[in-house]
């Protein structure tokens, strides 16, 4: 239907609600199409100048009542968000507004005009060339994060960074390749030597290159947009429930958690310096005869969240860090030791520095053993009291510079120009590179070079939506609202 409607420029008018619906200080309804206008004129009586909001009343067509005094805007294609005319009321944000507005435009009884689909006017921007593949993705991972930081990983996107990279990378596989084509043509008449080809494999050879730098230095989006996983570890009686509840309660918001049976693991998501952090809070590791088989299933499970984490907090209470006994508890270390060999991140906290005199001569000797031992920086490593909330803020901030390495998060320390690339986009640049290569390996060939050149430009086509979109169509739109 969707499709026929494009092909046939069979245009329908549509609308929505583009606000979530319910009691709101505003609620937005939006209307894009060749009507639009004429939506705008039946319901108040006159249209605006374009991009100039004026303050009008909305009249019900059937009712002759006043529905609303509304801020009202009217663009002109293709000065618009979907390059259509487009008509926005910014209206009071009551229930009852907002059902009788909708009506309002329903009862205007104009042909073609129905409420819009999900996504459906960030489609009609990408068919009318107001924005690419890239710019909707990067919109819908902005318009989901949760998080300061799972934000600006995608501002490259979201900002048609990544499209203008690509577009000026398209746009000089393409001069090659005519310029190969045409120097294949005057060749075979002139009887010219492979020196001619000469600087059109330099400029092949230069835009791989460019092209490996960025991917080098592509910073993957998904690891925010999953969230990074931090499994709180230690025994029991460590204090590990106590850190939870301190961050849940004070410093950090609790986006959502799911709580599991008693002995499960319990997973928050939350806000840590602008991380989306999964903190799964473990049953305590133990083993031995004594151990109650429900326990053991918490410890597994604790094990399995541990594995899966990016980052593993230990925390370890006075009677075992200030002991002379660090042997003690040798299967944590061992777990440690596993992680390590796994590349994730650990930070140690020792906890309850309100119990132990001159708590910092013991902290040293514990520090420079993991350090030696295990290979844990020296800064990874924090005396601390939850109890009293004590040294946990400076903790925090470690953690966070953790999380930034983890999530390759732009930073003024390292910019190096780097832009949010997710996995799709990542992959087409792959291939694309790909292509670049075989092209310059068969140079021997120079009819393949001009074939590889253009498999080359369909995969950055694939990048920005220019070729194969429609595959994609469905699961990028269903990520956006009806009104989107
Ligand atoms: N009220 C309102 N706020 C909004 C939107 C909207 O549609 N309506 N947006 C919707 O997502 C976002 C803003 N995005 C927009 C993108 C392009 C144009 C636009 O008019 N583009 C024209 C003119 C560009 C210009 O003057 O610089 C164009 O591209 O030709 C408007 C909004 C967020 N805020």
């Amino acid at each position: 239907m969707k499709r026929f409607e494009r092909i046939s420029k069979f245009i329908p008018t549509i609308y929505a609600l583009s606000t979530p619906a319910g009691r709101a200080a505003l609620s937005v309804v939006r209307i894009s199409g060749p009507s639009a206008s004429t939506v705008l004129q039946k319901l108040t009586g006159k249209i605006p100048k374009p991009r100039l909001a004026s303050l009008q009343s909305i009249k019900h067509p059937t009712r002759s009542q006043i529905v609303d005094k509304a801020l009202i805007l009217y663009f002109q294609q293709p000065a618009s968000f979907t390059g259509e005319d487009i008509v926005e009321f910014h209206l009071h944000g009551g229930k009852a507004i907002v059902k009788e507005a909708l009506d309002a435009i329903e009862q205007t009884n104009i042909p073609n005009l129905r409420y819009a689909l999900p996504g459906e006017f960030s489609e009609r921007a990408f068919y009318n060339g107001k924005t690419d593949l890239t710019q909707l993705e990067g919109l819908a991972d902005a318009i989901d994060a949760e998080t300061s930081e799972q934000l600006y990983s995608v501002s490259q996107q979201a900002h048609g960074d990544l499209y203008r990279l690509c577009f000026g990378w398209k746009n000089k596989l393409v001069e090659c390749r005519a310029l190969l084509e045409a120097t294949i043509d005057f060749s075979e008449e002139h009887d010219l030597d492979q020196k001619e080809f000469e600087p059109i494999f330099q400029e092949i050879l230069d835009l791989t290159d460019e092209m490996e730098r960025h991917l080098s230095k592509a910073r993957p989006t998904e690891i925010l947009r999953e969230g990074i996983r931090v499994a709180v570890v230690g025994p029991p009686n460590a204090g590990k429930s106590s850190l939870v509840n301190y961050l849940a309660k004070r410093k950090v918001s609790i986006v959502n958690e799911q709580p599991g049976t008693t002995r499960d693991a319990i997973e928050t998501l939350l806000d840590i310096h602008g991380f989306p952090v999964f903190l799964t809070d473990t049953a305590g590791f133990r083993k031995g005869s004594d151990v109650q088989e429900i326990e053991s299933i918490g410890i597994e499970i604790a094990k399995e969240k541990a594995e899966k984490a990016h980052v593993v907090l230990l925390i370890l209470p006075s009677e075992i860090w200030t002991g002379k006994s660090l042997a003690l508890e040798n299967q944590i270390f061992e777990l440690v030791k596993n992680y390590k060999a796994k590349n994730q991140q650990v930070h140690v906290l020792l906890n309850k520095t309100d119990l132990v005199q001159g708590a910092s001569g013991a902290a040293t000797m514990v520090r420079k053993y993991l350090h030696q031992a295990l290979d844990i920086p020296i800064s990874h490593v924090h005396e601390v009291s939850i109890k009293n909330e004590i040294g946990l803020e400076q903790a925090l901030a470690a953690l966070a510079s953790s999380f930034r390495i983890i999530s390759h998060v732009q930073t003024e320390n390292n910019d190096d120009g780097g832009y949010g690339w997710n996995r799709r986009q990542r992959e087409a640049l792959k291939e694309c590179i790909k292509h670049l290569k075989m092209s310059l390996n068969y140079a021997s060939d120079v009819v393949i070079t001009a074939e590889e050149l253009k498999l080359a430009t369909d995969e950055v086509g694939r990048i920005t939506g220019a070729v194969n979109v429609e595959s994609l169509f469905d699961i990028i739109f269903s990520r956006f609202c009806v009104g989107k």
